[in-house]
């Protein structure tokens, strides 16, 4: 996570810095290209204004006879247009109907400037296409007054456009590679003059095509990033040429004007990304590394929790933030066992006396039948009833009959050997498991029930008190292949008659395996009423 937030955070930071400095070169190029537009339009525009005040001092210098006189006027003109080169195309005068007067024919008549200049203004014409050269020219125009001041004729000349000092700036102008000048007469939707020779005297595209040029055909100046007729982005600055309503834009295309900022991509790339690369995955091998403790711990606590291994201490294998944190966990497993085996002990075992309960008592009858079912031997079950315990309870108190059942089930563990089982099944009830006997098992089972009979008859001091109790018990013997329910069930069978039988005594109840306790065969007993039947002590 951590490597993953950092990778990005390079990566953001690598994009913010390329996009401030894309905005920060676009603004740059953007006053630049306003800069040399400006500089252009003013160029352009002194030059015009040359040219006109050339016109105009040569028709105010025009005498007026020569009106009237063809080839003199003819020659003037020549005479003059040879002083200034500022109309290499040469010059002629027109009359108000626009009938040549000088008998040359030197170029066609432009109808603006010609009825522009009729009106008394100077003026330009439409740019035009010269022939039999690549280059552009402009009509201008002047009017010729008499000495009363009205207009009585015109002079026209022609401009060479791609004249040095005139609109020689686009051819020169080219701004870096694909960059260039563009100069636009909105008046004649028309290319006056382009670093770019195929677009000169071409019409200006139309509405929609390029946003920027739009806004700059109504009268917008200024600068914007637009994208041209061809597709390509541009950066472009427009500014105005006064004296003919024309306006320059300086372009240049984004993806040149913007190549230091690519070129410092590129170097970043390719200077920085390899050791950027090889940091982050050292930092990935060293949080792999400082982490693998961890994960495997939590490997293994996922198995613990599913029950796929034993809840055993993880290994502690660095005395750092981790270990300490494997060493928090270890202490919380073992806390965890205690739990797990406080509780099982409470799941098998009596909370009172502590001898196992009905639930550990089945289990260990189930496991001491199959091994008397697998020539273990005999085995037998002693069902134990106190006898008079309640009125011990209710003379004495529940304490005390709590505290007699304690001592009782001690008595009675004394009794037993180390692998018998005595539990306690119920309120003053308890089962004994025995096998294993060292003598014939009928014989060793009611001598040892006739003993739990005595040790439990002996006197109970509670709190300088002394009580007595008996107890009642059946006893089953069997050599396996018996169901643990029916073999208890039996041995209470057993331990009831014993309490018919008189308490205080024992009843053996022979056992076969389909008929549990046969008529045929009486019950051994130590009880007085059965004593015709069994002897009392055996
Ligand atoms: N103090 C104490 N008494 C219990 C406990 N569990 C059961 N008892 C009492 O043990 C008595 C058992 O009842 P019985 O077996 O009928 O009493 P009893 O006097 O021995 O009767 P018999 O078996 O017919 O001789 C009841 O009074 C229960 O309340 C216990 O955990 N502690």
């Amino acid at each position: 996570m951590g490597l993953a937030m950092a990778t990005v955070g390079t990566a953001a930071s690598y994009f913010q810095l390329t996009r401030f400095l894309r905005e920060d070169l676009t603004k740059s190029v953007a006053a630049q290209q306003t800069a040399l537009a400006e500089y252009v339009a003013r160029d352009i525009d002194s030059y015009l204004d040359e040219r006109l005040q050339f016109l105009g001092r040569l028709a105010a210098s025009l005498p007026p006879e020569l009106l009237s006189q063809p080839a003199p006027l003819a020659a003037w003109l020549t005479r003059h247009a040879a002083l200034s080169p500022v109309f290499p195309l040469g010059l002629m005068v027109l009359d108000r109907s626009g009938q040549r007067l000088d008998g040359t024919a030197a170029f066609t008549v432009d109808p603006m400037a010609f009825g522009n200049a009729l009106g008394g203004q100077p003026a330009l014409g439409r740019p035009i296409k010269m022939a039999g050269s690549p280059n552009a020219a402009l009509p201008m125009g002047t009017p010729i007054r008499s000495p009363a001041g009205e207009v009585v004729a015109v002079l026209l000349g022609t401009a060479d456009l791609a004249a040095e000092g005139l609109l020689g700036h686009p051819d020169d102008g080219r701004v870096g590679h694909a960059g260039g000048l563009l100069v636009v007469s909105p008046r004649d939707r028309l290319f006056v003059a382009s670093t770019d020779p195929a677009m000169s005297l071409k019409p200006t595209p139309a509405l929609g095509v390029n946003l920027l040029h739009d806004r700059a055909m109504t009268g917008f100046r200024g600068n914007g990033i637009t994208i041209n007729a061809k597709g390509v982005e541009e950066i472009s600055a427009i500014a105005s040429v006064p004296l003919s309503g024309w306006f320059v834009v300086a372009r240049l295309p984004v993806a040149e004007a913007l190549a230091p900022v690519a070129r410092m991509q590129h170097f970043i790339l390719k200077q920085r990304a390899p050791a950027v690369l090889a940091v982050l995955v050292l930092i990935g091998l060293i949080v792999a590394w400082l982490l693998s403790p961890l994960l495997k711990a939590a490997r293994q606590a996922e198995k613990m929790a599913r029950g796929e291994m034993p809840l055993s201490p993880l290994q502690v294998v660095r005395d750092d933030e981790i270990g300490h944190l494997t060493r928090a966990f270890n202490s919380l497993l073992a806390k965890l066992g205690e739990q797990q085996a406080e509780l099982e002990r409470l799941a098998h075992y009596d909370i009172l006396t502590g001898l196992p309960n009905r639930k550990l008592l089945d289990d260990r009858l189930r496991q001491m039948l199959a091994c008397s079912g697998q020539g273990g031997g005999p085995m037998a079950v002693l069902y134990l009833d106190l006898d008079g315990f309640k009125p011990l309870n209710d003379t004495f108190g529940h304490d005390a009959g709590d505290e007699a059942l304690r001592r009782i089930a001690k008595r009675l563990l004394a009794l037993v050997g180390s692998t018998d089982t005595v539990a306690r099944i119920g309120g003053d009830e308890f089962v004994l498991l025995l096998a294993g006997f060292d003598a014939p098992a009928e014989q060793a089972v009611q001598r040892l029930a006739q003993r739990c009979i005595e040790a439990i008859g002996e006197p109970l001091h509670l709190d300088s008190t002394e009580i007595t109790v008996g107890v009642s018990i059946g006893i089953v013997l069997t050599e396996g292949g018996a169901a643990p329910k029916a073999l208890l069930a039996a041995a209470d069978e057993a331990m009831y008659q014993a309490k018919q039988g008189g308490r205080s005594c024992y009843v053996l109840a022979p056992w076969q395996r389909d008929r549990p306790v046969p008529e045929a065969a009486r019950p051994q007993s130590s009880c007085e009423s059965c004593v015709a039947a069994v002897p009392a002590r055996q």
